[in-house]
């Protein structure tokens, strides 16, 4: 007998970098009030699913020893939501998951949000579900506050606990290079140490996104870098003082800005242009503060099925100063 075997379903999703992040007062449901700005980046982990017996997870590339592949994998929790969705109460979610990963982990670039949304798009596709774009959105919500993002991609500002999104007019691409920290920080109490440092003292708050908004509107980088800020920064850096010096090397490369990408530790630097980001980059690696130095672009799209096709070049990476060499994880 002839026994066929489905193609997968193959969804890339990017990482994000907020443009702006003002972290407001904690909520009584454990969670700060945010305005962020967020802009989705061409780095991406890629999710391909297919059907299977039972549910199970699988990862590979950048940081997979530090993915957890059971139940605490957000792809696991958005698998069971959509299947609950889609009504699948005896069939459950049977499917295996393999997680291609470009975004390192715990590197405040939203890798888990990605991957989450990756899988509500692919099991959208593969059970045909015909899930309507706001139920997508609200299961994203469900699983993360940067997950809707995720799916949506592009610039967006992001309110409440950043799940809620309102569109942003962004005119260009913006260069970016991201450096890559050796290690992680915690979401959660990247935010503790917020709190703890503003019961302590005052750290300056962020200002309102008004001339932030305004400068994406001119699309010119010069225009945008002085406007960049992030609340969480001074936290981040204060669990990983070594983030100073990551800072310093890419302003002293010649960026336009440096800041800490949402709780850290990875930093982006703004570049003029993208010959400018490949000598930030080349600089960056070479003072050896990070563990790898990655360019990309944005805004780009947020999680899309690909069904296989090559991804275009968007991405270079170089590591502990060995070159350039295109970049992984479907960049
Ligand atoms: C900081 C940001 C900036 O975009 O992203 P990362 O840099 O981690 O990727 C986000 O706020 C992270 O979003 P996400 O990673 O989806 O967080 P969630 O799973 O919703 O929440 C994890 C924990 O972070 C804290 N949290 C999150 C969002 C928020 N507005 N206030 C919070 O205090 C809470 O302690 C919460 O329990
Ligand atoms: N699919 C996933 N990819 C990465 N981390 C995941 C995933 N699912 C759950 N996690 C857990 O979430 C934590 C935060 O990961 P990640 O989303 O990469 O970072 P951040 O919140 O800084 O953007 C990790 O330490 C890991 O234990």
């Amino acid at each position: 007998m002839l026994h066929v075997v489905e193609e997968p379903i193959i969804v890339r999703a990017p990482a994000k970098i907020n443009l702006h992040l003002a972290v407001g007062d904690l909520r009584d449901d454990g969670y700060h009030e945010l305005t962020t700005v967020y802009q989705a980046l061409s780095l991406y982990d890629e999710v391909a699913i297919r059907k299977a017996d039972s549910l199970s997870i699988s990862v590979q590339g950048e940081g997979s020893s530090d993915v957890p592949l059971g139940s605490t994998n957000l792809v696991w929790r958005a698998a069971e939501l959509m299947a609950a969705h889609a009504g699948r109460a005896n069939k459950g979610a049977r499917v295996h998951i393999a997680i291609k990963k470009g975004i390192p982990v715990a590197g405040g670039l939203a890798g888990g949000s990605a991957d989450a949304a990756a899988t509500l798009v692919a099991l959208n596709e593969l059970w045909r579900v015909d899930a309507s774009r706001a139920d997508l959105v609200q299961m994203a919500a469900e699983l993360g506050s940067d997950v809707p993002f995720s799916l949506s991609g592009g610039t967006a500002m992001g309110v409440g606990r950043g799940e809620q999104l309102l569109p942003v007019l962004s005119r260009n691409s913006y260069h970016w290079v991201l450096a890559f920290a050796k290690g992680g920080l915690s979401t959660p109490a990247v935010y503790k140490e917020l709190d703890r440092l503003r019961e302590s003292g005052a750290p300056k708050r962020l200002g309102s996104a008004d001339d932030l908004m305004h400068a994406l509107t001119v699309g010119d980088p010069e225009v945008l870098a002085p406007l960049l800020g992030n609340d969480l920064q001074i936290a981040s850096v204060s669990l990983m003082p070594t983030l100073r010096r990551t800072l310093r090397a890419g302003s002293d490369a010649g960026a336009l800005a440096a800041i800490v990408s949402g709780s850290g530790p990875t930093c982006a630097f703004l570049c003029a242009s993208e010959e400018d980001a490949v000598n930030v980059s080349v600089e960056v690696s070479a003072t050896g503060v990070c563990r790898t130095v990655r360019t990309a672009r944005g805004p780009v799209h947020g999680a899309r099925v690909v069904q296989g096709d090559p991804p275009p070049p968007s991405s270079h990476r170089i590591d502990d100063g060995q070159g350039l060499s295109p970049a992984e994880g479907g960049a």
